[in-house]
């Protein structure tokens, strides 16, 4: 076990200020910093007039200029790119990719340094994260997908968007501008060669989604302009809007369980590392040990693939029941499932009244929980609900450490104590990591 609780701590969920308290813009104001560590969110901390300036393209120990980007004369912090690097760390490196770097791109956050430095920066923020939210000391450390060492081609699924003029690129750091790019290092090979990028595509298109399936099938569907509810769209538009958007498969290998297939739209939630599905259900399935004749709980199922692998593994003596809130997911997660008797996939809104009937309709007791929520993470209701039915275990699975942290505070307050927590880079370049923690009782561990 390498995580452990200390007390408790709590998520500090301050208002934004509104303009006018922000005071006069400093932005473009350049600043002289010194770089403390890294925070949540792709950027470090400096500090300047003793406020706190969070400096992105940066990295810890440097000596910095940096321009201001967003804040005032009163904001209680600042936001800045780094522009002229004065000291530089020896971690630094000349960015691969000619579209990161100040004002450039918003996709990656870490280009100016290894993958391998990037998940040090990453282990850096769960621990914080850990610590401050919950309480609890991790000494683990981020690890690489297996066989992705050096994070670059791993991306399989990409929002793309369109400069006014038709030319695909990505959006600025935190703006709806569009950068014109003619490849995108961390996405896949398929996706260079459909030759998209640098294309100049039909106006009237806000973008093109694309999604690489586990085979190397390309998908690229376009999205079109929203139209008001008054109209006044084209035709193309028109029909853009009514195409149904296809499926693609995903395969999912798991030593010693086997290959399982996924029908999924291309459209829909998939992890988007090639390498993530196969790490995610291995580590739960390892953890979790289940056994033949469990119940199982599977929240936020998207199409299947944790209920699918679950159910192999409690047999038709078993039953597991995911619960899913997009109907897409579910009809294509039912498909998923099928041949699998003692597994379902139910709607349900999760955390909204009246959710947990589709448990109790479903599973009479509950041994295992997986849960595998969006963002936001899943909060006290849900955790209270799940912890409530006394599973042996939980997995919780999360790609944001602030609210799975969070989250592991309320299940301590109901007796659930972390035995194992491991962290992935899924994201390299990025500054997004999933976590995977596994709970039980305090004293069953
Ligand atoms: C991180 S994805 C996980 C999906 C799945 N476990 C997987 O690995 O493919 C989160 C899923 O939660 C679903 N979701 C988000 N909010 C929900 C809610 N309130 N109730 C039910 N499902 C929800 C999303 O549609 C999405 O499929």
């Amino acid at each position: 076990m390498s995580a452990r609780q200390r007390g408790r701590g709590r998520g500090d969920r301050r208002r934004p200020r509104n303009r006018a308290a922000q005071g006069d813009s400093l932005v473009g104001q350049r600043l002289t910093l010194d770089i403390e560590d890294v925070a949540q969110g792709g950027h470090c901390v400096a500090r300047h007039d003793g406020r706190v300036v969070f400096v992105r393209h940066s990295l810890p120990g440097e000596r910095v200029v940096a321009e201001v980007t967003d804040g005032g004369t009163g904001s209680r912090f600042l936001r800045a790119d780094a522009v002229e690097i004065l000291t530089a760390s020896p971690e630094r490196r000349p960015s691969p990719c000619v579209y990161a770097g100040p004002g450039l791109c918003g996709g990656c956050d870490w280009q100016h340094t290894s993958a391998r430095f990037g998940r040090e920066l990453k282990t850096r923020v769960v621990r914080e994260q850990l610590q401050r939210l919950a309480g609890i000391e991790w000494d683990g450390e981020v690890e690489a997908v297996p066989g992705d060492e050096e994070g670059q081609r791993w991306r399989t699924r990409v929002e793309f968007a369109a400069t006014p003029r038709g030319r695909i690129g990505l959006r600025r750091h935190r703006s709806h501008d569009v950068v014109p790019v003619d490849d995108c290092l961390i996405t896949v090979p398929e996706i260079a060669a459909t030759g998209l990028l640098g294309e100049v595509v039909e106006t009237g298109v806000t973008g093109v989604d694309v999604a690489v399936d586990s085979a190397g099938e390309v998908v690229a569907i376009d999205l079109p302009i929203r139209r008001s509810s008054s109209g006044g769209g084209s035709a193309a538009e028109d029909a853009a809007h009514r195409d149904p958007v296809p499926n693609v498969t995903e395969t999912v290998h798991v030593a010693g369980r086997g290959d399982r297939d996924f029908a999924v739209s291309a459209r829909g939630f998939w992890q988007v590392h090639p390498g993530a599905a196969s790490t995610f259900v291995t580590e739960v399935l390892d953890r979790l040990r289940p056994q033949p004749g469990e119940r199982v709980l599977d929240l936020y199922s998207g199409v299947g693939v944790f209920t699918a692998f679950l159910a192999d593994a409690v047999g038709t003596d078993g039953r597991v029941l995911g619960l899913e809130g997009d109907a897409r997911a579910v009809q294509d997660g039912q498909g998923n499932l099928a041949g699998l008797p003692q597994a379902s996939l139910q709607r349900a809104d999760i955390g909204r009244d009246g959710w947990q009937s589709a448990i109790d309709d479903g599973l009479d007791t509950v041994d295992l929980v997986v849960l595998d929520p969006p963002r936001t993470g899943a909060g006290r209701e849900v955790i209270g609900e799940i912890t409530a039915r006394q599973p042996r275990a939980i997995a919780y699975v999360a790609c944001d450490p602030a609210a799975l942290a969070r989250d592991l505070s309320y299940a301590a307050d109901a007796g659930y104590g972390v035995t194992s927590l491991r962290a992935f880079d899924a994201f390299p370049m990025t500054h997004h990591v999933e976590c995977i923690a596994i709970l039980s009782r305090v004293g069953e561990s």
